[in-house]
C-alpha cells in the first residue's frame, strides 16, 4: 500500500480542526498515509509572528483555534502550490469566498489522478447557474471531489466531544487507491463518527443551505419569541432545504436531508450554537450592519450563512423562483434590504402552502 500524502487547503476554525483529526489518523495508520500532514495557511501576522512560525513551533493556531493542541505532524505551509505538492489527496476547507483564487493558482498544477474532499458549506453562484462546491473543484482542477458535512460545531470536534458526520464519495474510478475505505479511515475517529454515502449533492447542499436557516433562528431568538418558534423555523427551514435540493439538484436524495447528520443534525446544532445563529441574534438586538458585526463578534472568522444567503436569493430571482421559497427569501431581506424581522410571522404563515 502506497504511503498516502494528504494535505489540507485552509487553516481556520474548522480547516484546523480537521486538520488535527487527518494527522491523527495519518500517524495511526502508517501503512495507508504519510505521517506529516501539510496545511496550507493564508499568511499573515499575530502579535508581530507569521502564523505558520507560530503553528510549527507552538503546535497551535492561536487565532483561529486558539486553546487546541495540533498533533506535531500538522505542517503549517504558507505557499499553496509547496502546500499540495506531490499530494494524494487534497482537503479543501476554507470559506468558500476564497475558493476561486486559490483553485485559479491550483489550475495546471494538480495532477487528474489527485483525489479531493471538499469540507465547505457553501455554494456557487454565477449568473442563473447555481454549482456545489465539490463539483466546482472538479469542474475547475479536472479532479474527483466528495464533501464531508455534519452536525459538526468545530470548537467542540477540536475539543473531541462526541459528533457525527457525513462523507459522500463515490469511488470516479475502481482501478484507484483511494476508495471510500481509505476515507473514512482518514476521517473517522472514536469522537468523530463518519458515515460514507453516496449523495454528493445531497451533502453539499445541506452543508450551505443550514447556514441560511441558522441566521433565521438566530433573528428568532434575537427577537426572544422562544423556543417553540425557533423548532417552527428549524422544520420549516429543513423543509425548504429539502425542496431546494428537490428541484435544483434532482439527483440529490431528500432521506440525506432527513436522516444524515449532514442535514436535520446539522439545522439543530446550527440554530443552536453556530456562528451564523449568533450573528442572526446580533443583528436583531443591534440593528447593526451585519458585516460590521461579523468583523467584531468573529474576530476573523467567517458566518457563511451571509454570502451564502446573498447567493441563493440572487439565483432564486433570476430563476423567478424566490416567492416558492420564502424562508430564504425572508432572511436575505432582512439582512440586505431592511425587511423588518417583524414580518417573518407572516412568511411564515404563507409557507405552509407552499412547501
Ligand atoms: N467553524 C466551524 O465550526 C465549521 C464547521 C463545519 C464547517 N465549516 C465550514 O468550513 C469552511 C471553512 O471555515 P473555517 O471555520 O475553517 O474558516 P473561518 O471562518 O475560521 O475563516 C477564516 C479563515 O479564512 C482565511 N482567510 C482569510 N482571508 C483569506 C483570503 N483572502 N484567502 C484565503 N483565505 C483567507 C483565514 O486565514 C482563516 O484560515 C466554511 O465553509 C465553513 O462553513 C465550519
Ligand atoms: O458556526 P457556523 O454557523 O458556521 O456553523 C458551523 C458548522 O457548520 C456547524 O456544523
Amino acid at each position: 500500500m502506497p504511503n498516502l500524502k494528504v494535505s489540507v487547503i485552509g487553516s481556520g476554525n474548522w480547516g484546523s480542526a480537521i486538520a488535527k483529526i487527518v494527522a491523527e489518523n495519518a500517524a495511526e495508520n502508517s501503512d495507508i498515509f504519510e505521517s506529516d500532514v501539510r496545511m496550507w495557511v493564508f499568511e499573515e501576522l499575530v502579535a508581530g509572528q507569521k502564523l505558520t512560525d507560530i503553528i510549527n513551533s507552538q503546535h497551535e493556531n492561536v487565532k483561529y483555534l486558539p486553546g487546541i493542541k495540533l498533533p506535531s505532524n500538522v505542517v503549517a505551509v504558507p505557499d499553496l502550490l509547496a502546500a499540495v505538492q506531490d499530494a494524494d489527496l487534497l482537503v479543501f476547507n476554507v470559506p468558500h469566498q476564497f475558493l476561486p483564487r486559490i483553485c485559479s493558482t491550483l489550475k495546471g498544477n494538480v495532477p487528474s489522478t489527485v483525489r479531493a474532499v471538499s469540507c465547505i458549506k457553501g455554494v456557487e453562484v454565477n449568473g442563473d447557474g447555481i454549482t456545489i462546491i465539490a463539483n466546482y473543484i472538479s469542474n475547475e482542477l479536472g479532479i474527483y471531489c466528495g464533501a464531508l458535512s455534519g452536525a459538526n460545531l468545530a470548537p467542540e470536534v477540536a475539543e473531541e466531544k462526541y459528533s457525527e458526520t457525513t462523507i459522500a464519495y463515490k469511488v470516479p474510478d475502481p482501478t484507484d487507491v483511494i476508495d471510500a475505505k481509505i476515507i473514512r479511515t482518514l476521517f473517522h475517529r472514536s469522537y468523530f463518527h463518519v458515515n460514507v454515502v453516496d449523495d454528493v449533492a445531497g451533502v453539499s447542499l445541506c452543508g450551505a443551505l443550514k447556514n441560511i436557516v441558522a441566521l433565521a433562528s438566530g433573528f428568532v431568538d434575537g427577537m426572544e419569541w422562544g423556543d417553540n418558534a425557533k423548532a417552527a423555523i428549524i422544520r420549516r427551514g429543513l423543509l425548504e432545504m429539502t425542496k431546494f435540493g428537490r428541484e435544483f439538484f434532482p439527483e440529490s436524495n431528500a432521506s440525506t436531508f432527513t436522516e444524515e447528520s449532514c442535514g436535520v443534525a446539522d439545522v439543530i446544532t446550527s440554530c443552536s450554537g453556530g456562528r451564523n445563529h449568533k450573528l442572526g441574534a446580533a443583528l436583531i438586538k443591534t440593528r447593526r450592519p451585519i458585516f460590521e458585526l461579523e468583523a467584531e463578534l468573529l474576530k476573523g472568522q467567517k458566518a457563511q450563512g451571509v454570502t451564502t444567503a446573498q447567493e441563493v436569493y440572487e439565483f432564486l430571482d433570476r430563476r423567478g423562483k424566490s416567492r416558492e421559497f420564502p424562508l430564504f427569501t425572508a432572511v436575505h431581506g432582512i439582512i440586505f434590504e431592511g425587511l423588518d424581522s417583524y414580518a417573518l410571522p407572516r412568511i411564515l404563515e404563507e409557507i405552509e402552502q407552499k412547501l
